[in-house]
């Protein structure tokens, strides 16, 4: 089986190789947890070592503080936009008029998942994307828990059949033991749930693969650092928090 290399060191040692291509993978996390960074540097990475174009579906940031936010870790994603080998779906500025023109690639009304999977499908076809990161799938049902399940297994079908490998983020909340709720949870081929806890007076990152469809991984709690290049992960560490 093909796998994607996440871009992300020390990570694919965790999971054994990869992600299996096109798994849809939710990436759970409380606020300030590394969530975006986690799918940006997927989707960076992506491009410049591996090759593979990459969309990223902006849903809680404006598309200009996302290239400035990714630029802090030297990601200049402007020029490979202007390449066509990455895009913005800006699914954000919606509703506010001319700030949304300047983007290639926008949503009108994100609570309209057939408008967002045309839109997606055009930019896959456009740049003949290998990985898609949205952030966040949370936006996506938050005020129709019901429909979840649902609008994950359309993006999927799309993502999968498109030969994509996807990372939707999922904000949960501090100390929630959950990864997005359950529609969700079964509908995504992997998860991986990434946590900040208090340990002698000092937050501690680390992350834990909790599923991933199609490959054996690490069971284990592994710390993680963000550093001015991005994301490392400590294949060889283990985290204790209890
Ligand atoms: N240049 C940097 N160097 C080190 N750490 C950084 C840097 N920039 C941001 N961070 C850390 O990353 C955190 C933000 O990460 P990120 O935006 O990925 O979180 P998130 O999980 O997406 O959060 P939310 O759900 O609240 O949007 C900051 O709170 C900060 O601790």
């Amino acid at each position: 089986m093909k796998r994607v290399n996440t871009g992300i060191p020390g990570m694919d040692e965790v999971l054994h190789g990869g992600i299996p291509e096109r798994n849809v993978v939710l990436l759970s996390g409380g606020p300030g947890t590394g969530k975006s960074i986690f799918c940006q540097q997927f989707l960076y990475k992506g491009v410049v070592d591996y090759n593979e174009p990459g969309i990223l579906v902006a849903l809680e940031e404006h598309p200009v503080q996302i290239r400035e936010n990714m630029k802090q870790f030297g990601w200049d994603i402007k020029k490979f936009e202007d390449e066509g080998k990455f895009a913005i779906i800006d699914a954000f500025t919606y509703g506010i008029g001319s700030s949304a023109k300047k983007e290639k690639y926008v949503v009108n009304d994100p609570n309209d998942e057939r408008e967002l999977i045309d839109i997606l499908k055009i930019a896959i076809n456009d740049i003949g994307a290998k990985r898609i990161g949205l952030d966040s799938v949370t936006t996506l049902y938050i005020n129709k828990p019901m429909m979840a399940r649902k609008t994950v297994f359309l993006l999927k079908r799309v993502i999968a059949g498109l030969g994509c490998t996807a990372i939707f983020t999922s904000q949960i909340s501090v100390g929630e033991r959950g990864f997005g709720g359950p529609g969700v949870e079964h509908a995504v081929d992997g998860i991986i749930k990434l946590d900040l806890d208090e340990i002698n007076g000092e937050l501690n990152r680390s992350l834990i693969v909790w599923k991933m469809r199609g490959t054996s991984h690490s069971l284990k709690r592994h710390p993680f650092d963000i550093t001015n290049k991005g994301i490392v992960v400590y294949p060889d560490k283990v985290l204790k928090i209890k």
